[in-house]
């Protein structure tokens, strides 16, 4: 059977600018003097990254600030294109990797589950179905109708993940999202993700926390500079806590 996900030398360029923005005049100058030009940097964030991830396996991402593993997951999401390397999935992909992507500021809160849903595939009837448990769950019944734009970063993650939810996907990506909300909601958020790995759901989540690495994921693999450097088994090969950057969690 294939793998939920396979990144194969996956390599991804950002560029840097060094010059600020230019007038007029500079860019004229520009054109005749090569010392006025932008000054641009190739910079590298993922370095020949190969990953496999099997179906109903959950991976934990780890590395420092800055190491590459948001890139890594808005590529596995299709959100970013590699500079070189493939990425192949199998199966309905629910990334929650940023608050407000795949919803609009001045949409209500219902409006935007079927924003969002859409965006997974779904037709509205099919949301429709669904709609009343979003809702509950996300405990956000008295803004419902309110405009996202009002709804603060915690209200926004509860609705994303409820959506994210409520639509059974094959395979969730978590970015630090499990850090967002209070404790309540945090653990709900626990007891569903746990549910949906019952279920056979392939997990990717990004942290921070070896304690939440520990406690959702089977194996982790750490990077370092956009490198992968370290891959282990969860449960055999604890991820070592000192290594972790200073965002870490208790
Ligand atoms: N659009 C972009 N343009 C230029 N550089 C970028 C861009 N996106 C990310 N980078 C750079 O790529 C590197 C990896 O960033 P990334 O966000 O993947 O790191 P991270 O491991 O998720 O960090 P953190 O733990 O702080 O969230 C960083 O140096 C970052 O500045």
């Amino acid at each position: 059977m294939p793998p939920a996900v396979l990144v194969e030398h996956v390599r991804k360029e950002f560029i840097l600018r060094h010059n600020r923005a230019m007038g007029l005049k500079t860019r004229f100058l520009a054109l005749f003097h090569k010392s006025k030009r932008e000054r641009r940097e190739h910079f590298l964030a993922l370095d020949d990254v190969n990953l496999r991830v099997e179906r109903g396996e959950a991976l934990g991402l780890l590395g420092h600030n800055g190491s590459g593993k948001s890139t890594l997951l808005q590529i596995i999401a299709g959100i970013l294109e590699p500079t070189r390397g493939r990425v192949t999935t199998h199966g309905r992909i629910a990334p929650l990797i940023q608050l407000g992507v795949g919803f609009h500021p001045e949409l209500s809160g219902y409006e935007n589950i079927f924003l969002n849903a859409s965006l997974y595939g779904f037709r509205n009837r099919d949301t429709q179905k669904r709609v009343k448990g979003i809702i509950e769950f996300s405990e956000l019944q008295h803004f419902i109708d309110t405009p996202l734009k009002n709804y603060s970063s915690g209200m926004q993650m509860r609705l994303g993940f409820s959506v994210a939810v409520h639509l059974q996907p094959d395979i969730l990506l978590a970015d630090e999202i499990l850090a967002v909300g209070d404790q309540p909601f945090q653990e709900k958020c626990h007891e569903r993700i746990a549910e949906l790995r019952a279920q056979g759901m392939t997990l990717i989540l990004v942290s921070h926390s070896t304690q939440q690495v520990q406690r959702f994921c089977d194996k982790f693999v750490r990077l370092e500079y956009g490198r992968l450097v370290e891959t282990g088994d969860v449960k055999k090969n604890s991820p070592d806590a000192t290594e972790l950057s200073i965002n870490e969690e208790g």
